[in-house]
């Protein structure tokens, strides 16, 4: 065959292959900011694993099966949620939802990256990683989205434990094993995800009251979604200090952390006593700013004294 018709027929398989769908497309259905926070964690628990630089090799190998297989679980939520996103203003403009992809394409795209990111896992680095990141993302993609979430109003403090997962799974990446201190790093963000959702959940609350999923402020009203907001990060507070009652962490953790918390708090206070149509979304955006830094502060805590 020629090198054109070659050209041709390679463009044609990518064309069949994509249909109307394009890479942005199948970048969004990713959740990639999401993800980027979610291996973030994973990189700081795979850090404080080990004295001094983790492998490069092993590291990279980590992320990248870390990172496909979470991205495969957001792709899943993207095709089970397809129905009700498109009954929501938020998420309206969703690719599956504009037709822009298909549901078999979303379903095979999720499940290749799903099956590349276990693949990498087991083969460079442990089985144990690679099954923990597999229950991970059943716990996010079906008992998350298809039962919790339309089940419960505790959907999220349950559900949140599959997004809370990545720190252990960047140690056990490092060791092979369950070392109890990665697990208060899952504690922390277990702890973090139901204001920060909550918060969103009030913004947007007649969104979910219109599909009738039972989220807090839907089932319970905003003013106890808000006490219950600022009781969690109140309980954030106090989760944050373990790390440093352990020894894990030291004094600029402690420092950081117990800034970050503050603020939280005055964000979760404001919310609860000061009302103002922004501070829901203001407190959801803070919140994102906060894991991240938090989670810089804990690396930055362990290079510089450890
Ligand atoms: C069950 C647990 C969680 C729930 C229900 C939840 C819910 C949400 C929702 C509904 C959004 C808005 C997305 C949008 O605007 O389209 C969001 C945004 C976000 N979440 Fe969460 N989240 C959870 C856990 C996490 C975790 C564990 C992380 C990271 C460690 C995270 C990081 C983010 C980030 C970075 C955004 C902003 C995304 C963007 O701007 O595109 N979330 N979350
Ligand atoms: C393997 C592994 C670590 C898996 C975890 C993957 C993951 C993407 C967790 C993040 C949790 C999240 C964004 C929940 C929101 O879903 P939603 O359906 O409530 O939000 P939506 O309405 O914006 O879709």
């Amino acid at each position: 065959m020629s090198k054109t018709m070659t050209q041709v027929s390679s463009r044609g398989v990518l064309s069949a292959l994509m249909g109307d769908a394009g890479w942005r497309d199948y970048y969004q259905v990713t959740k990639p900011k999401v993800v980027m926070l979610l291996l973030l964690t994973a990189l700081v628990g795979a850090c404080l694993a080990v004295n001094g630089l983790p492998p490069a090799g092993l590291l990279l190998a980590a992320m990248i099966g870390i990172g496909l297989m979470s991205s495969g679980a957001a792709a899943y939520n993207h095709l089970l949620d397809r129905e009700i996103d498109a009954r929501m203003m938020r998420t309206r403009g969703r690719p599956l939802v504009r037709g822009q992809l298909t549901a078999m394409r979303c379903f095979s795209f999720a499940t290749l990256i799903s099956v590349l990111g276990f693949a990498v896992l087991a083969l460079w680095v442990n089985m144990l990683t690679a099954w923990l990141t597999a229950f991970s993302l059943v716990g996010y993609a079906l008992i998350y989205t298809l039962y919790l979430k339309r089940a419960t109003p505790q959907n999220i403090v349950i559900g949140g434990l599959a997004g809370a997962a990545p720190p252990l799974l960047g140690w056990t990446a490092m060791t092979g094993n369950v070392d109890p201190h990665s697990l208060l790093l899952v504690l922390i963000v277990f702890t973090w995800t139901p204001p920060h959702f909550w918060a969103l959940a009030i913004h947007r609350r007649d969104d979910y009251a219109k599909v009738n999923m039972p989220m807090l402020p839907v089932t319970h009203g905003v003013a106890f979604t808000k006490t219950c907001i600022l009781l969690y990060t109140v309980l954030l507070g106090l989760v944050c200090l373990l790390p440093y009652l352990t020894g894990m962490s030291h004094e600029l953790y402690l420092l950081g952390s117990s800034l970050l918390n503050g603020a939280f708090l005055y964000y979760a206070w404001r919310l609860k006593f000061k009302a103002n149509s922004g501070d829901a979304m203001a407190t959801f955006k803070f919140s994102i700013v906060h894991l991240m830094l938090l989670f810089i502060i804990l690396l930055t805590d362990h290079y510089l004294l450890a």
